[in-house]
């Protein structure tokens, strides 16, 4: 006899861990990094900030955050041997492919890539924290066949990663915008891509083979993918005068709406005010996109439709009209993701294995059985 009653599919409300990182009360949308409010997080600090708040655990002194910007800008440059393979991939790929094949290579360039003590962990995380950065302009550059730009020492990550991006210094503003959407995505509990990382980690697994991992987990579009399905279905829809009636086809016929649900969130997803209150700041500043009124407009019919049932806009919903207005098409957005989130990958990956064990849940078996093997000859 099998029991299926008891499986919780998807793994939902299933507790493995402890973490003292981030938390999560998903109906009443409320989401804390160390305690602290994302909205404080965003308000008040960076990218950088953030970062070694989560690998250390706590908010770091004035010192600490100079030696480990000091730290990130040291490590921005990578190894020629990588540029050569990201210059040489095939023309047309996802730049997520790209990404995940440059994060393995620069693991074989690694001399201390096995290196899996909490030291050595933390040193392989400041190398990656700063070169997801090169790397995903770089192939960027590459897929455009323009020259890969080397990164500046004088600017901010998030100013960095724009001006290696585009070739151009960003403004302050745009500079700090794109920083708040770092700090935005950094870290999100155990999220697939997160649990990923762990799983991998809880087999005593090296940390380049933790994050390419992750990466394969955030490409997909029911995670990490949403925000480039996003600005498809933005394009599908075309002008704002079409939205209303899209989104009631597609809600008629039971069709997912990407941006919107979530598995934790049964109500707003703060981060998806905060990006949604950027996206108008910018679109009151330099007239309504066509981006940003359409999704006005599926947000009021999600929401009026969906609520009740608790499915709200999630991060992915604005952040690549936020992205798109700083001229980054929108292949990149799921890469952008994965730069601000292998802090959050790198920080759990040490959190977990600090007092490791071995993931390896079970499944109910609903097979045959008492069979025997049939000979190939014998089998119709
Ligand atoms: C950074 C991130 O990863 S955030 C999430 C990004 N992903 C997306 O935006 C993709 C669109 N959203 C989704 O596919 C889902 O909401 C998920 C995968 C994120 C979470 O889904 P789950 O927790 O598994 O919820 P589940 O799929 O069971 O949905 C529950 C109900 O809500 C409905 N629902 C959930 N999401 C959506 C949606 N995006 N559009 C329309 N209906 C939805 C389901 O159809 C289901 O309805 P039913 O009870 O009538 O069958
Ligand atoms: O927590 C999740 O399941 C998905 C999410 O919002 C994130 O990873 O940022």
């Amino acid at each position: 006899m099998t029991d299926t009653a008891n499986i919780a599919k998807g793994l939902e409300g299933v507790l493995f861990t402890e973490t003292k990182l981030t938390f999560i009360n998903g109906s009443e949308g409320i989401l804390t990094h160390l305690g602290i409010p994302i909205q404080e997080w965003a308000e008040k600090s960076s990218f950088e900030e953030l970062s070694l708040a989560l690998l250390d655990g706590e908010l770091p002194t004035a010192e600490e955050l100079a030696k480990f910007d000091a730290d990130l800008k040291a490590n921005r440059a990578v190894p020629q041997a990588l540029l050569d393979v990201i210059a040489a991939m095939p023309r047309g790929i996802h730049p997520m492919q790209a990404l995940r094949t440059a994060v393995s290579y620069l693991g074989l360039l690694d001399a201390q890539a096995e290196d899996t003590s909490e030291e050595g962990r933390r040193a392989i995380s400041i190398r990656l924290i700063a070169q997801f950065a090169t790397i995903i302009a770089a192939i960027n550059r590459a897929q455009e066949g323009q020259e890969i730009i080397a990164p500046r020492m004088d600017l901010t990550h998030a100013g960095n990663f724009l001006y290696m991006l585009t070739g151009k210094e960003p403004t302050g503003e745009q500079a700090r915008l794109f920083d708040i959407a770092l700090v935005l995505h950094a870290d999100h509990g155990m999220n697939a891509s997160t649990f990923t990382a762990i799983a991998t980690a809880s087999t005593l697994s090296d940390m380049y083979s933790c994050m390419t991992s992750a990466i394969g987990a955030l490409k997909g579009p029911l995670h990490g993918g949403a925000n480039e399905a996003v600005m498809d279905m933005l394009d599908e829809v075309g002008t704002p005068d079409q939205a209303g009636a899209y989104i009631t086809r597609k809600l008629d016929n039971k069709e997912k709406i990407m941006g919107v649900g979530h598995r934790v969130y049964k109500y707003f997803d703060p981060r998806s005010r905060v990006l949604r209150d950027y996206a108008e700041h910018v679109a009151n500043k330099e007239g309504k996109s066509n981006y940003y009124q359409i999704l006005e407009t599926i947000e009021k019919i999600v929401v009026d439709r969906m609520g009740a049932k608790g499915i709200y806009p999630n991060v992915d919903f604005y952040s690549g009209t936020v992205y798109s207005d700083l001229g980054i098409k929108k292949a990149y957005f799921t890469p952008i993701f994965a730069l601000a989130r292998i802090s959050g990958w790198c920080a759990s990956v040490i959190e977990y294995t600090r007092d490791n064990r071995l993931l390896r849940p079970d499944a109910v078996y609903t097979g045959k059985v008492d069979q025997q093997y049939v000979p190939l000859k014998d089998r119709a």
